[in-house]
């Protein structure tokens, strides 16, 4: 029997404390009851000092879930700091007004995830004077997604309960004591370089390409020595899904400085999650600043309201795109800041970001222009403010990278992000006025304020930045860099005009801030939202399909059949790998999609917190789920031919395209960018490749065409460097 709380949630070294604390540690707390004689219809509730459970009323008490015939269970989230919850245990009839039976002794107090006695039975005593006894479990484990996976549910209207009985939405194994033939422990002598396989040639492996490479050609500068016509590529807007838009919606307007903290920060609010397992409604996270919180009466027509207020929002935003004065029809993002506070990396990471929405989106690195009009060995004097000819010489750059962004946009493009330190006034005040009435500008300034950051800074940039490539000597670089870094900070001016989004230590992802000033609309909002979840803390995120399931074996798209015996051996497989790959990860989590095959394939794994998202969930087939494709070329011939023609758009009938999957699939990418910790994520190919295509940035025209393996682990290694990847293939 299980007695009071487990001890590893309040104890454990300082370090490993604030590990936890930082990977955003909540406590997952579950009370059960268990009692093997049947008790007709009785159902055992819980009922206490707050709110949720009942305000001491027993006609609003808590009830618990049946987990098996003898078992109860009532689990729940509350932040270590939680306030004391005082209650009891309560029976009541399924049915009837009859009375119910409070237990007998005091009251329990939950403080800190605990109890503050050993557990002792829960004991009723019925009119007719016989004693019902049932012994009392409770266990607290520490664990951040349920904060994740609670806010999710919070604002996405599209939850619904597991196809898998007895499979809660969120759930928690623990790790075997012993390792079995095929348990995890016996897997932890896997050698995992051996399962590695070479990436595709169009990997994301971003770290070994500096990032200012990768940007727009400069066309001015290349058509003026008639070696190269500047291409116009093909313009891609999506219209913005309404579905999306009430989720940031609180954060994008402000007219005033204000400041915004990551999602990370709302952790911190006490609040409390009932997790109510499959089929249940729930409970959601209130944003009051009450400390147990319920949303019960969340009724559907409350619910269904939140999309309509979004679409008028998102109308607003469309609006604003093809309505509104010409100018804010284009948009630029102008950095802002001193050299290595990561502007460019800012910028690339936007640039992909945006692209991958369907906003067409255009890198312009002025470093570029620079190098190739006046050499890329320039010594740190070519960079002093009191050197006319160098102020000059930047300056025209400046101005030829922004002219070839306006003439961009002007054949079409919509999001110009323009990259160099422009870190005075004056720079920036010939920027607005090439600017005017031509495109909307938003200044992005980058500030860091921590010298190690910066001092790591420096010396990646004389590892990667073509401005050094030549020097063969490191320490001279470095000395270099330095003294043109003091020449900027020596005229360097704060933004402190127009429309600005600061970010400010946002390097881990915790402690930082983003202020804005003049921001609305919907593209800036999402911006913000965006930049607001990222940082650089070093993590791995694992992408895999769900072992073959048995529609996989039949050819059969869609459905929702368990996974084949070789599924069910890669499910092993990958189990042991998890468990090697994020062995001393205490804070990962494993994020399945809402259908079987994916449930089944991480159901061996143990240890860490699953996490069920119905975004991701396979592409919807409509009237096609089911069917082989060779049936939908025979009874459905046009269907067949028109996704072949427009995979990328094609929707299926009663269906979703790629486009709706990508566009649905947003938060999955702003959660895994917010994340600290490792995620596992399982799920299915078009899934997938619209995922894999966001960290490797493919273009979306490429993405329906993906190759996404079965039995294949992508590793995608986000760091201070940028995106890293790695395969494994577990079987054949
Ligand atoms: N917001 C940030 N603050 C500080 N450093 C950052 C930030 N974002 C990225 N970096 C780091 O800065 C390094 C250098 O960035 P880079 O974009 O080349 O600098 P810049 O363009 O400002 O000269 C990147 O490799 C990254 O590790
Ligand atoms: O877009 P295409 O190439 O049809 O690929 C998506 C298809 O992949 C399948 C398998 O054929 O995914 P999965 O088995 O990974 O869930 C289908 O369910 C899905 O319709």
């Amino acid at each position: 029997m299980g007695t009071g709380a487990s001890k590893d949630a309040g104890e454990g070294s300082k370090e490993e404390r604030d590990r936890l604390e930082q990977a955003g540690g909540q406590l997952y707390v579950s009370l059960k009851m268990e009692n093997c004689k049947l008790t007709g219809d009785l159902v055992p509730h819980v009922y206490g000092s707050v709110p949720l459970v009942g305000s001491w009323d027993p006609s609003k008490a808590l009830p618990m879930e049946r987990e098996s015939v003898s078992m109860w269970e009532l689990g729940f989230v509350v932040p270590p700091n939680h306030e004391t919850l005082d209650f009891k245990f309560l029976l009541k009839p399924k049915h009837s007004n009859a009375p119910c039976f409070v237990e007998e002794g005091p009251s329990r107090l939950l403080v800190g995830g605990a109890l503050q006695e050993d557990a002792r039975l829960a004991l009723f005593r019925l009119d007719s004077g016989e004693v019902l006894e049932y012994q009392v479990f409770v266990k607290a484990d520490r664990v951040s997604p349920f904060d994740l996976a609670a806010s999710w549910r919070a604002y996405q209207d599209n939850f619904r309960p597991s196809s898998v009985r007895w499979i809660p939405d969120v759930s928690i194994n623990s790790a075997p004591q012993t390792g079995g033939e095929n348990g995890c422990s016996a897997g932890l002598e896997l050698d995992l370089e051996h399962y590695v396989v070479p990436t595709p040639s169009t990997s994301a492996n971003s770290t070994h390409v500096y990032a200012a490479n990768l940007t727009e050609n400069p066309r001015s500068l290349i058509s003026a020595s008639g070696s190269s016509t500047y291409p116009v590529k093909e313009m891609e807007v999506i219209v913005p899904d309404p579905s999306k838009m009430f989720q940031s919606s609180g954060m994008v307007e402000s007219k005033s400085v204000g400041t915004f903290s990551p999602l990370q920060r709302q952790e911190n609010q006490r609040g409390l999650f009932v997790d109510r397992g499959v089929g249940s409604p729930r409970l959601v996270k209130s944003s009051s600043s009450s400390i147990f919180s319920t949303d019960l009466n969340l009724d559907h027509d409350t619910k269904n309201s939140m999309p309509a207020a979004a679409g008028a929002v998102a109308a607003a935003a469309i609006a604003d795109q093809m309505l509104g004065p010409k100018e804010d029809r284009h948009l630029a993002i102008i950095l802002v800041g001193l050299p290595a506070r990561g502007k460019t990396f800012t910028a690339a990471k936007l640039t992909r970001y945006l692209r991958w929405l369907g906003h067409n989106t255009k890198h312009f690195n002025v470093g570029k222009y620079r190098r190739l009009k006046h050499g890329a060995n320039q010594s740190a004097d070519f960079f002093r403010a009191d050197n006319p000819e160098g102020v000059e010489a930047r300056n025209e750059v400046a101005a030829l990278a922004f002219e070839d962004m306006i003439s961009w946009m002007q054949e079409g493009g919509q999001v110009g992000i323009f990259d160099a330190t422009n870190s005075n006034k004056k720079r920036r005040n010939m920027l607005m006025k090439l600017a005017e009435g031509r495109c909307k500008i938003i200044f992005l300034e980058t500030i860091c304020n921590d010298v190690n950051i910066i001092e790591r800074n420096i010396r990646l940039k004389i590892q990667q930045s073509p401005d050094y490539a030549e020097e063969p000597d490191f320490e001279a670089g470095l000395q270099d860099f330095k003294t043109r870094l003091a020449n900027y900070e020596k005229v360097y001016e704060t933004v402190k005009e127009g429309s600005y989004i600061k970010m400010i230590d946002m390097v881990s992802g915790h402690g930082g801030q983003i202020q804005v000033n003049n921001i609305g609309g919907y593209l800036p909002g999402r911006i913000v939202f965006f930049l607001v979840n990222t940082h650089l803390t070093p993590r791995p995120i694992l992408l895999t399909r769900h072992g073959e399931s048995q529609d996989n074996v039949r050819g059969r798209i869609g459905g929702d059949t368990a996974i084949s015996e070789a599924g069910q051996l890669y499910a092993k497989k990958l189990a042991n790998f998890v468990g090697k790959r994020l062995k001393s990860e205490r804070a990962a989590s494993i994020w399945t999609s809402t259908l079987q095959r994916t449930i089944l394939t991480a159901s061996p794994i143990v240890g860490f917190p699953k996490i069920q998202w119905r975004a991701l969930d396979e592409i919807n087939a409509g009237v096609c789920d089911g069917m082989t494709y060779e049936e939908i070329k025979k009874n459905m011939p046009e269907e067949y031919e028109s996704r072949k023609k427009d995979k990328l758009r094609y929707r299926y009938p009663r269906g979703e395209s790629y486009l709706d999957v990508i566009q649905r699939l947003e938060p999955v990418i702003i959660e895994l960018e917010r994340q600290r910790a490792p995620v596992v994520v399982i799920s299915h190919q078009a899934v997938l490749r619209a995922l894999y295509a966001y960290f490797a940035d493919r273009p979306l025209k490429e993405i329906p065409h993906i190759e996404v393996p079965l039995h294949t682990i992508i590793e995608i290694q986000m760091g201070v460097t940028g995106v890293q990847e790695k395969r494994y293939k577990l079987m054949d």
